[in-house]
């Protein structure tokens, strides 16, 4: 498969890492007006890294446009000439919907919208899909390369921007969960890095059981809570500060937040 990526920042460069350390691909031109992140890439075997857009579309079957939503306009303005109908176009943009893009390129161009995030650099990404109606069939195509770094969902094009919450800002809530926990573990004792261990193992530990067992967090909680025991008192403290409306809460204002950004 011949891949292209424009824009190789944060997450450009992250899918990027993932389709390397993969080998999933023929080719893979990696494209951005300086691409210093993907710089460490350029001995990697089949790997182009240029400034030239139209060079790597012209290069590839599947282009990635990992661009923030205020470039992605201009750069498929730029690069609409050179696609053809056999081309896919992915964009991972948030909050540019697949209309925006069928009314540059048309609306006969396969277009899907990819939505991973940045755990895609090793292997691990949570990542939704919606695609156009020309795109359907090629729906598969992208489960395909995305599997491999990861897990993949296909959904309605409607819930792409509540998925970009929970999926791709959803990294930063966890890491902010688990910076919190080490605080705690600092606090009660330990070093920095002792904590910082023992904070992200368990958190590890926490979702393997939920992917291993399938079982619901509930059950999980329930057979940790000893009757009077410590985890109920910690448990229903955190309650009464509002750790669970705390996190609704700020999925939500999230998810008003990237509505936003969809209109403007
Ligand atoms: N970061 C994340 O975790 C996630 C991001 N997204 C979405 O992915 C997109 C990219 O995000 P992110 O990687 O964080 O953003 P970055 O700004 O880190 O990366 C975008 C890259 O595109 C480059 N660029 C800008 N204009 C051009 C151009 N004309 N030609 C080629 N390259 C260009 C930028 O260069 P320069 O720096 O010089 O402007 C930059 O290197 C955004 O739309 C974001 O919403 C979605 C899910 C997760
Ligand atoms: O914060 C943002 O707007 C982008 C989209 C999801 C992750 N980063």
């Amino acid at each position: 498969m011949k891949i292209a990526i424009i824009g190789t920042g944060n997450l450009g460069s992250s899918i990027a890492k993932g389709l390397i350390n993969n080998k999933s691909f023929t080719s893979l031109y990696l494209s951005d007006r300086y691409p210093k992140a993907v710089k460490r890439f350029e001995e990697v075997e089949n790997v182009s890294i240029t400034n030239d857009n139209v060079l790597a579309v012209e290069n590839s079957d599947v282009v990635i446009f990992a661009l923030q939503p205020k470039h992605i306009d201009g750069v498929l303005e730029t690069v609409k000439s050179k696609i053809s109908d056999s081309h896919i176009i992915m964009s991972v943009a948030a909050g540019v919907d697949i209309a925006r893009i069928e009314n540059i390129l048309g609306a006969d161009k396969n277009i899907i919208r990819v939505m991973p995030n940045t755990a895609i650099s090793i292997g691990k990404s949570m990542t939704c899909i919606a695609a156009n109606s020309a795109g359907q069939d090629k729906v598969p195509l992208a489960e395909e390369i995305f599997n491999q770094l990861g897990t993949t969902m296909i959904i309605p094009e409607d819930l792409v921007q509540a998925a970009t919450v929970i999926c791709a800002s959803g990294i930063a809530f966890w890491m902010r969960l688990v910076r919190a926990t080490t605080q705690g573990a600092i606090q009660l004792g330990f070093e920095a890095e002792e904590a910082h261990e023992l904070a992200v193992q368990t958190c590890f530990g926490s979702a393997s059981l939920l992917i291993e067992s399938r079982r619901h967090p509930e059950q999980e909680i329930d057979r940790v809570t000893t009757p009077s025991g410590c985890t109920i008192e910690g448990l229903n403290e955190m309650e009464h500060q509002g750790l669970s409306s705390a996190l609704i809460q700020g999925i939500v204002a999230s998810f008003e937040k990237i509505n936003q950004l969809k209109k403007s």
